[in-house]
């Protein structure tokens, strides 16, 4: 055979070293891994080791001994818990990164099986860690960690802690004895409560949701597992006796759920490989909908007699393999803990790390929300930390790899003054765990933020206005001065204060100067003006923009004065109601409140924001410029408003209108629109699927309409269409 011939050339001392080396780097990793609970390389770092030496050996077949780490089910270590034997073996899996592996796995299957009558059952891959329950006459008797796949840990009296697992099995045809495999894992919502808990009492805290569910699980104090939210999904059968023969897997899975186990609602028996590929997409599309971790899918023979035939290696079965997703976790080094000033004013620490790339983004920052985030995270700077990137979520720092320590990190300390400005940070009110920058009308950094966000599509929408921009009229290198000292100049702005403008060119992400590649060096540059001095045609088309947005509606010019929880809504509902900012400003607090979606908090927030002289100046300054404060249909030129006086809910999906347009419709005739029906309502309009606010109308008799009566009051008043509503009778 091939094999033999290749044995008798001898394998170079290199690779024998190199393989060596590579082995003895496998079993420390896997070491700190199984025992310690508390791996210090990621996943995707470990399995590429891994994936190393079985090249390697793919080259040199004679390396690939019985006691090569490719060769067998990792754990057999010396732990202090009790050695158990697992009746029937406990196995790994191979695993595919991508469809052509996995396209060559199916084929070795159909080729090996040598029928066309099979299914394959797709199932979530589980980040947990195997756990092997035993019941005898259908009680619980052991359960046991994975072990070396012969002899696991046994953790009996951990594993009773968990709610989900039975102490009992219930139901029909309840063996003699079976072995049931399954995955324990920690959810990851509670995992940021649990390091907070762990680093208050000065324990070491969890590098990731994983860890922590092994080392939840492996204490030798069951009722700290008691305390740990920890759950269990079934994906396998080991030894069984006294049950009559199962046949698919499938099905078998659904008999362990009559007896009360936790198997997977995610399950699917498809027929061919393309049946596996959708499911593999589908999940990795809707990998957060999942109520636990997923790193992959796990593809099976169903039917229970093939993979008899298939049969496995020392390690893995050859009826299944687990398609691997792209990792969402990495380690990193944490470089430095900085802080950001935000539009309001709240400074919050975050992250800045190593550049990694993860989830297909390279990744320099990470959120920490405050300062006492970063406490009970556990994390120091100068720490190798578990960085996570879900889907589009803002990346995030799961804990440290405190096991990488070398007494060099040091702790963070929130900064007394604003990085910006240099005013001494407080919080906003007693007890607050945020602190903010009160210098709220020139800090650079509010100022910026709010610019940015005035010029930003929810607000006055100006193009060719962006974050380079604001940065550069509020903090410049050059002239001394900042072209606006707030944004009350806004619309004053000159092309000759943009001209001499030099700047550094601030990345949005982290308020930070962007570097030259090449150089590394920070960027400054002129921002509005070409080398030869003259204006850059962004810089003409942003004054452009700027003199347009004067003619924006006012709810826009409203969420752009970023006054407090005044967002899109609530500037729109102020709008509609007011119509101009002089009787917002005029109106009283009782008045505001009193408003539809606008509510005490904003009246409030809206009084003590109009106080303020440096906010009145804004306004003022705005009308001075041109800006246009009010909407059409306020004061003595009144369009026709038919529907003045009228409240009506919209409910359910319209044919011809979507829900904004058939609100507007309505609300540029003069009536008000409601969220909730009462006897004061006036019409109902009802679409497809209303739901409960269809049955109230019809409760308090207030008049329905349907799509063509909605078409009726638009277009001929509310009698006429008082005369098509739906009869309210049952
Ligand atoms: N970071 C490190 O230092 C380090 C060290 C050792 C191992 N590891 C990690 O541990 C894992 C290796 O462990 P492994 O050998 O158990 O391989 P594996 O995790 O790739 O696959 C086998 C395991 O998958 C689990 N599983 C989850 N859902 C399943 C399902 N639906 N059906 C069947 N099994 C399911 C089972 O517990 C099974 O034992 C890899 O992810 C590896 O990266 C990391
Ligand atoms: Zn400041």
């Amino acid at each position: 055979m091939a094999g033999d011939k290749q044995a008798e050339t001898a394998v170079p001392a290199e690779a024998r070293d190199k393989h060596a080396q590579l082995a003895e780097q496998i079993e420390e990793h896997r070491f700190r891994y199984y025992v310690n609970d508390a791996p210090v390389i990621s996943d995707a770092d470990f399995d590429k080791l891994l994936r190393t030496l079985e090249a390697l050996e793919e080259e040199h077949p004679e390396l690939r001994t019985p006691d090569s780490p490719t060769q067998k089910v990792a754990g057999a270590y010396e732990t202090e818990f009790t050695a158990v034997q697992h009746r029937q073996r406990m196995l790994s899996l191979d695993n595919a990164f991508d469809d052509g592996e996995l396209a060559a796995w199916a084929e070795r299957v159909a080729k090996e099986i040598g029928t066309s009558e099979y299914h394959f059952l797709c199932e979530l891959k589980v980040d947990g860690l195997a756990v092997n329950l035993t019941y005898e006459h259908g009680r619980l008797t052991r359960a046991a960690t994975r072990g070396d796949g012969r002899t696991g840990e046994d953790i009996t009296p951990n594993v009773r802690t968990i709610a989900e697992i039975p102490d009992r099995l219930t139901g029909d045809r309840v063996p003699d004895l079976v072995e049931i495999r399954g995955e324990v894992y920690f959810p990851m919502e509670k995992f940021e409560e649990l390091n907070a808990r762990l680093v208050e009492a000065g324990d070491k805290p969890f590098a990731n949701p994983r860890n922590a569910a092994a080392g939840s699980l492996r204490q030798k104090d069951p009722r700290v597992t008691a305390t740990r939210p920890l759950h269990m999904v079934v994906h396998g059968i080991g030894a069984l006796e006294g049950s009559e023969g199962l046949t698919r897997l499938s099905q078998a899975y659904d008999l362990l759920k009559s007896w009360g186990l936790p198997t997977s609602r995610h399950n699917k028996v498809v027929d061919d490989l393309d049946g596996v590929r959708e499911f593999i997409a589908h999940y990795g599309e809707n990998r957060h909908s999942v109520e636990h971790e997923i790193d992959g899918v796990v593809v099976k023979l169903d039917e229970i007699r093939l993979q008899g035939r298939l049969g496995s290696t020392a390690r893995a079965p050859r009826w299944a393999i687990a398609y691997k997703y792209a990792p969402e976790e990495v380690n990193t080094k944490l470089v430095n803990i900085r802080v950001g000033v935000g539009r309001t004013g709240r400074v919050t620490p975050y992250a800045q790390v190593e550049p990694v790339t993860v989830a297909g983004s390279e990744v320099e920052f990470a959120t920490l929300h405050n300062q006492d985030v970063v406490k009970l995270k556990g994390v120091l700077i100068g720490d190798t930390v578990v960085l996570r990137k879900a889907g589009d979520v803002i990346p995030e720092i799961l804990g440290p790899v405190v096991d990488l320590r070398d007494g060099t990190e040091r702790e963070f300390v929130m900064p007394a003054e604003c990085p910006e400005c240099g005013t001494a940070l407080r919080p906003m009110k007693e007890g607050d765990v945020d602190l903010r920058c009160p210098n709220a009308r020139t800090c650079p950094a509010q100022l910026r933020e709010r610019l940015f966000y005035l010029a930003g599509r929810k607000a006055l929408d100006i193009e060719h206005f962006g974050y380079v921009s604001a940065a550069a009229l509020t903090k410049p290198l050059e002239p001394a001065e900042p072209a606006l000292v707030d944004e009350g100049d806004l619309f004053d702005l000159t092309v000759e204060q943009l001209l001499p403008i030099k700047a550094y060119v601030l990345d949005q992400d982290s308020g930070l100067p962007k570097r030259d590649p090449k150089t590394g060096e920070e960027k400054i540059v002129t921002i509005f003006a070409n080398q030869q001095g003259e204006p850059r045609k962004n810089a003409l088309a942003m004054l452009e923009n700027i003199a347009a947005a004067k003619e924006r509606p006012l709810a826009r010019v409203l969420t752009g004065l970023s006054i407090r929880h005044v967002g899109p809504v609530a500037a729109e509902a102020l709008a509609r109601e007011f119509r101009s900012i002089d009787r917002i400003q005029q109106a009283t607090e009782e008045e505001l409140a009193n408003t539809d979606g606008v509510g005490a908090t904003i009246a409030a927030s809206l009084k003590e924001w109009f106080e303020v002289s440096w906010h009145q100046e804004i306004i003022r300054k705005w009308k001075a410029a041109g800006v246009r404060m009010e909407d059409e249909g306020s004061g003595e030129d009144e369009g026709p408003r038919p529907l003045e006086g009228l409240t009506v809910v919209v409910t359910g999906t319209l044919e011809h209108h979507t829900r904004d347009g058939a609100k507007e419709a309505l609300q540029s005739r003069g009536a008000k629109v409601t969220g909730s029906v009462s006897k004061k309502t006036s019409f109902v309009i009802v679409g497809d699927n209303p739901g409960s606010k269809y049955d109230k109308a019809m409760q308090l008799k207030v008049p329905v309409l349907n799509e063509e009566g909605f078409a009726v009051l638009l277009e001929q008043g509310p009698e006429a269409a008082g005369e098509v509503a739906l009869p309210t009778e049952e």
